[in-house]
């Protein structure tokens, strides 16, 4: 399918002269507007759930920016609570959930289906941004991928080395696997409405693959992906998947081609020109820039931008962070990273 917005074209396997830009968590509190809007909301999980307010977030690094890409405005811990688990956010800390360990806990939460209940304001905001954005902006949906969801709900809290969730699969890996075959199908339905709604690409955010090592590997990060990927295709077949098992390594070789996705994401660990070496050459790439540039600027993140658009210049590529933009980041350094991948626009 001929395709006109740079985004798809890039994930349609098109080599451009200027690649797409956008960037993880373009809409957050680096951003004063973003500040002044969630100060309206009250709290971060109203502004998920209050659909004019999260579109509002969502289209100001647009207005500022013109990035190429908007990133629907919700978050991957929204999915436990769809599933009935408590979840709150502790300022300073992050997030904290009800734990999910045991055969009981687990049987105690709520079926796929009812799923939609607590998730229709985030299939309003999808339907709001369709209609509001910019004609030439793709508009990207998401979730997390089971592993790294399990790792929230498991141990109740983020967690350096996700030890309890490998502590589950340890001692009890039939519980493990359950919670896992849940999140997938819940995120299958989740990802599905939001292309109902409106969404042109989907991502699956998969922050703690790399603590995923060989066999579990394949099995937790590898396998669910391609569950969820095959039964989006199967049911929209034109819309492409991007998939980010963060901190892969060496796992990031093949990912794509084994899990159906059309484009991985990349963290700052790998190397740009390894990367454009064993994994552009399957299709598409997104990344890799250190999102520690967007604090620090000057001529560093000016050579490092230039160093990832020549590294990947041979194939299809979209600009992005390795991870989320911080807090502390600075949004003249996010205009100078723009304005140097475009700097050979003609
Ligand atoms: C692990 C994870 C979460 N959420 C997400 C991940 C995976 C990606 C990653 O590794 O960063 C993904 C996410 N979170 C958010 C988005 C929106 C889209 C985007 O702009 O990229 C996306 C895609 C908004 C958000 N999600 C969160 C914020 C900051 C909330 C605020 O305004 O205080 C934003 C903009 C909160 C959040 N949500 C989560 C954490 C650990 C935190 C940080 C808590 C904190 O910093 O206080 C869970």
């Amino acid at each position: 399918m001929a395709q006109t917005k740079t985004i798809l074209k890039a994930l349609n396997g098109e080599t451009q002269d200027v690649p797409p830009i956008w960037m993880m968590r373009q809409a957050g509190r680096y951003l004063p507007e973003y500040r002044a809007t969630r100060a309206k909301a009250g709290d971060f999980l109203s502004l998920c759930y209050t659909p004019e307010l999260a579109a509002e977030v969502t289209l100001q690094p647009i207005r500022r920016y013109g990035f190429d890409a908007a990133i629907l405005f919700a978050d991957i811990l929204l999915v436990p609570q769809a599933l009935g688990a408590d979840l709150w956010f502790v300022t300073g800390e992050g997030p904290r959930l009800s734990t999910i360990t045991t055969p009981g806990e687990l049987a105690a939460l709520k079926p796929v289906e009812d799923i939609h209940e607590v998730l229709s304001p985030v299939y309003e905001t999808v339907k709001i941004l369709s209609r509001e954005l910019p004609v030439e902006t793709t508009l990207i949906g998401f979730a997390g991928a089971p592993w790294t969801v399990a790792t929230y709900m498991i141990a109740g809290r983020g967690t350096p080395d996700q030890g309890p969730a490998h502590a589950l699969m340890q001692a009890d890996v039939a519980t493990f696997e359950a919670l896992l075959a849940r999140i997938t199908a819940a995120t299958i339905e989740y990802l599905s409405m939001q292309i109902e709604a409106g969404a042109e690409v989907v991502k699956l955010f998969d922050s703690w693959a790399g603590s995923l090592k060989g066999e579990a590997f394949a099995k937790y990060a590898l396998a669910p992906a391609k569950e969820i990927i095959a039964a989006l295709k199967a049911r929209h077949p034109h819309v492409p998947v991007i998939a980010f098992p963060r901190e892969a390594g060496e796992n990031y070789i093949g990912f794509a081609k084994a899990t159906g996705a059309d484009c991985v994401a990349l963290d700052n660990s790998v190397s740009p020109e390894w990367a454009a070496e064993h994994v552009q050459v399957d299709g598409c790439v997104q990344g890799n820039l250190a999102s520690s540039h967007m604090v620090t600027g000057g001529q560093a993140l000016v050579e490092e931008t230039r160093r990832i658009v020549r590294a990947f210049s041979k194939g299809p590529h979209i600009f992005n962070l390795g991870h989320g933009i911080t807090p502390d980041a600075d949004p003249d350094n996010v205009q100078l990273m723009i304005d140097t991948v475009r700097e050979g626009r003609r």
